[in-house]
């Protein structure tokens, strides 16, 4: 599947021009079916996301369903909850209504502190089963998911050489070992990801230069590059991110 690659100066050029294409994709969504089923993933996306689009009262938030597209197992209060992160980036600023979002159901935590066992990211990664399963029914197809990348390629919890690139079995997958902390994850899968209307992916940076290379230019494989939803993937990515890839910077 083709690439769409926007290249910005830098990072406030992404987030005016994310705001404007994730604002576009809300109201089309919402007058075709009633309602935007989104996911998005931690690190610095949120925030890039957000510091244009938080203040758009043109969209119609009350018709948002928002889930992660991975989390932290931790209490979602915790510094490395990536649901604490989206709250202050996003849900303090517009009105979705709580029961249309979608944080881990942190009561299955024994562990407050990210040292989370095998048995209860199962259990947490089972909850958000069922939690996507209330929304969707039985046939997951969210209408956009936000998703940024490390330096190693990986992509929502999804690493390098890791057996969960392979699950193809289950909408949500769990793992113990993350080789970025803290170790203890939940995630969407490849087959929830490339269901998905509309995938975006936010890099910026010069130290995701060269893995952007790889993935873009030489089609090498890396989590991310697996990516492969209903429309071509989306890169917004800044001048450093892009330093590689010969590309022009958008205006
Ligand atoms: O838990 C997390 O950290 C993520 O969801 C992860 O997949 C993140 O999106 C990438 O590591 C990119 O993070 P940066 O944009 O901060 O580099």
């Amino acid at each position: 599947m083709a690439k769409v690659l926007k290249v910005f100066d830098a990072v406030d050029g992404i987030s005016h021009a994310l705001a404007v294409e994730v604002a576009s994709l809300s109201a089309q969504r919402i007058a075709a079916s009633g309602r935007f089923t989104v996911a998005v993933s931690g690190g610095s996306l949120p925030a890039i996301l957000c510091k244009q689009l938080s203040h758009d009262k043109n969209v119609d938030w009350a018709k948002w369903h928002l889930f992660l597209a991975d989390e932290r197992c931790v209490p979602n209060t915790h510094a490395d909850s990536t649901y604490a992160l989206v709250k202050k980036e996003l849900l303090d600023h517009v009105r979705i209504p709580q029961e249309n979002v979608h944080p881990i159901n942190d009561a299955i935590l024994v562990a407050k502190d990210g040292a989370c066992s095998e048995s209860e990211t199962a259990a947490v990664a089972a909850d958000y089963i069922a939690q996507l399963t209330s929304v969707f029914g039985s046939k997951i197809e969210f209408d956009l998911i936000l998703l940024g990348m490390g330096p190693d390629g990986h992509t929502c919890s999804l690493f390098p050489n890791h057996p969960l690139l392979k699950v193809h079995n289950t909408s949500v997958a769990f793992l113990t070992d993350s080789p970025k902390p803290p170790p203890a994850r939940i995630t969407l899968t490849y087959p929830v990801l490339n269901a998905a209307r509309n995938v975006i992916f936010v890099s910026t940076g010069e130290g995701k230069a060269q893995v952007l290379h790889d993935i873009l230019i030489k089609n090498k494989e890396y989590p991310a590059g697996l990516v492969s939803p209903q429309t071509p993937t989306c890169w917004y990515l800044d001048a450093p991110a892009a330093k590689l890839l010969g590309s022009k910077v958008s205006s």
